[in-house]
């Protein structure tokens, strides 16, 4: 059996805050708002994840009220729903996300992020594709008041 997901996140781009995303640092001026890390890349990863297995998003997993939660970090959660994508006898298909932001540019950092992904996953890195697009310059991305990011996963019962 195979199965299909998608996940999609915003978070808003503020001072004083690191840049997390995929998992990697990102040296920039500004870094992404959250209760947890806010880091959008993993997010999706992990709704998308829990998509494809019918159980439900990250909120509903790690409530943002959790003081469990605050400043977590979201490899940690993402290592939790690959437990539970595992558990009930899936393994990675592939997966595809897009990060969605004016700046700074994520060229130099993709192959680190899809690295770490591919880990977190216990995949392969020719399994798991991360590309970046700006917005032109127009809307809420394109203004750099936030990053947001996309993800479809294919899921496959192990043999
Ligand atoms: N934050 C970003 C956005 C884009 N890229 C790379 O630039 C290419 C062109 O982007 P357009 O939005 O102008 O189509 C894109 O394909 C990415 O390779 C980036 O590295 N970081
Ligand atoms: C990850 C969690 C939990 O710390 O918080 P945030 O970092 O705010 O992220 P979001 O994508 O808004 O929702 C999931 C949350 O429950």
């Amino acid at each position: 059996m195979i199965r299909v997901g998608q996940g999609f996140d915003v978070h808003q781009l503020v001072e004083d805050r690191p840049l997390i995303i995929g998992g990697i640092e990102i040296p920039y001026e500004k870094g992404l708002l959250g209760h947890s890390d806010a880091d959008v890349l993993l997010h999706t990863v992990a709704d998308a994840c829990l998509g494809a297995i019918g159980e439900g998003d990250i909120g509903k997993h790690f409530p943002d009220t959790d003081p469990t939660f605050k400043d977590a970090d979201s490899a940690k959660l993402l290592k939790h729903v690959w437990e539970i994508v595992k558990n009930k006898g899936y393994e990675l298909g592939n997966i595809d996300c897009t990060i969605i932001a004016q700046k700074p540019k994520m060229a130099p950092f993709i192959e680190d992020m899809r690295n770490r992904i591919a880990e977190l996953l216990e995949a392969e890195a020719s399994q798991v594709n991360v590309k970046a697009t700006t917005t032109e310059k127009l809307g809420f991305t394109g203004r750099q008041e936030g990053i947001a990011s996309m993800a479809t996963v294919l899921i496959q019962q192990r043999t």
